[in-house]
């Protein structure tokens, strides 16, 4: 078994903003990240799929394929928008970390051939702030 990663990157803007709450009660759980606060984050995405290589390639899956099906799926959506309103995979959800990388899990899983599986969507939101979603 071997971990094939590729790294991606997206530009894009979100708030942290439960719309069943009042404003004071976002304020109080989300900070400056809520309300009218709308700001942008430069994320990384670190994918991570597992299983055995080709012995005619030696790849798990050729990397290239992978990097085009995370763009098409995933980058084309999210880069340059707004998390909240123009991505059809986060409408209705929080724009969490967390709930970004479980969303960006399952737009990649359903189109990995059978043989390659989805092992980790690792998401950084910041330099320093970062979540690993492994699919349970
Ligand atoms: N569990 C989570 N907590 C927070 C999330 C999240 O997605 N999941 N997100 C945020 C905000 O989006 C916030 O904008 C994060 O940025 P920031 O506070 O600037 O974090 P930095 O690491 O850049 O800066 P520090 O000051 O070092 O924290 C908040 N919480």
């Amino acid at each position: 078994m071997v971990y094939l990663t590729r790294q991606e990157h997206f530009n894009a803007a979100h708030k942290l903003y439960n719309p069943n709450w009042s404003k004071e009660k976002n304020e109080a759980v989300f900070g400056v990240c809520a309300n009218e606060n709308w700001h942008g984050h430069n994320y990384d995405l670190f994918v991570t799929i597992k299983g055995n290589p080709d012995p005619e390639t030696g790849f798990l899956y050729d990397v290239k394929k992978l990097s085009q099906l995370i763009k098409t799926k995933v980058i084309d959506k999210l880069d340059h928008k707004n998390l909240n309103l123009d991505v059809d995979f986060m409408l209705g959800k929080m724009c969490s970390t967390e709930n970004l990388a479980i969303a960006i899990w399952e737009q990649l899983q359903p189109h990995l051939p059978e043989n390659v599986q989805l092992h980790c969507i690792k998401l950084y939101e910041t330099a320093r702030i970062y979540v690993e979603y492994f699919g349970e």
